[in-house]
């Protein structure tokens, strides 16, 4: 069964997750992301694009689960670039992604909103990179695109703590456009595309190609380097302690080693 299904409306092309119970970013839902995407980059009636969650999440991250079947820390960085390239294809997409935000998005959940052009997302929901909870780092650009949106010291903190923000914050911070309750969120985000969907495609298109020039050449060792300590980070016990707890559902208990 697949994870996500997409149908379009006037312009519109709406992908959602549907992969229960929590949306996990595993590496089959990446891939089948990316076809989707491919897909309708080509096709002329696609104008702009919203992601969504199915159920109670919009996407709790990369799937924790999948991690145990991974033994190598190349296996953890090839998985880590595997989720960056996608996303720097995303942000670099010729349409406008919009992320739409429920519930939580968290680790891989949150970097995948962080691509996209757009984050609209109810007042409660939950943003954080909560990686070191499982004594491992963020592996898809995270580390790099959340100091972008929320500054140095606010991303610090949110890493360092794993502490996640409601959406009403990330509002205020500049992580996202705007929150509203959860009854109205389709709705509310639908206009805003219906207004982005009856522009020039040309000139949508040269805009998101020039809001890129922003990043800096440092953007992209970051995220190199990023991607090789999320593969060592995964040579360490207080890794396959952090991942154990979660799925034992205990906290865990870190070592140093
Ligand atoms: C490079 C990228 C790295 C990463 O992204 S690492 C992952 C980062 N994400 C996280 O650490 C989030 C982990 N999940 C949570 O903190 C919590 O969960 C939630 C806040 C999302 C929800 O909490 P609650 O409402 O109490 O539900 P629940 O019983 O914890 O979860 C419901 C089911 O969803 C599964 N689940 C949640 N997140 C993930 C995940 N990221 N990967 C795989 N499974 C996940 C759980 O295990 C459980 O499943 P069952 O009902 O079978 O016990």
């Amino acid at each position: 069964m697949s994870a996500l299904y997409s149908e379009t409306i006037q312009g519109i092309t709406f992908i959602t997750f549907n992969n229960p119970p929590a949306n996990a970013l595993s590496q089959g839902v990446l891939q089948e992301l990316s076809q989707l995407l491919k897909k309708y980059e080509e096709i002329e009636e696609t104008r702009v694009i919203i992601l969504k969650g199915e159920g109670r999440f919009f996407c709790a991250g990369a799937d924790i689960k999948e991690f145990t079947s991974l033994q190598q820390s190349t296996q953890y960085e090839n998985l880590a670039k595997k989720g960056q390239n996608l996303f720097e294809y995303i942000e670099n997409y010729p349409k406008p992604i919009i992320a739409m935000i429920h519930g939580t998005a968290l680790g891989g959940g949150l970097e995948l909103a962080m691509s996209c052009h757009m984050r609209f997302v109810t007042h409660d929901a939950k943003l954080g990179l909560p990686e070191l909870q499982l004594g491992i780092i963020p592996g898809f650009a995270g580390t790099q695109r959340l100091p972008r949106y929320v500054g140095a010291a606010k991303a610090c903190e949110m890493m360092l703590t794993s502490r996640p923000i409601k959406g009403t914050e990330a509002v205020t911070l500049g992580l996202a456009n705007a929150s509203y309750h959860e009854e109205e969120l389709h709705s509310k985000v639908t206009a805003i595309a219906e207004v982005i969907a009856k522009k020039s495609p040309s000139s949508v298109k040269a805009t998101l190609e020039l809001l890129q020039y922003t990043k800096t050449s440092r953007y992209y060792e970051g995220v190199e380097k990023e991607a090789q300590l999320f593969g060592s980070v995964f040579n360490t016990e207080d890794a396959k302690e952090g991942v154990t707890a979660f799925i034992e559902k205990r906290e865990p208990k870190f070592v140093g080693k």
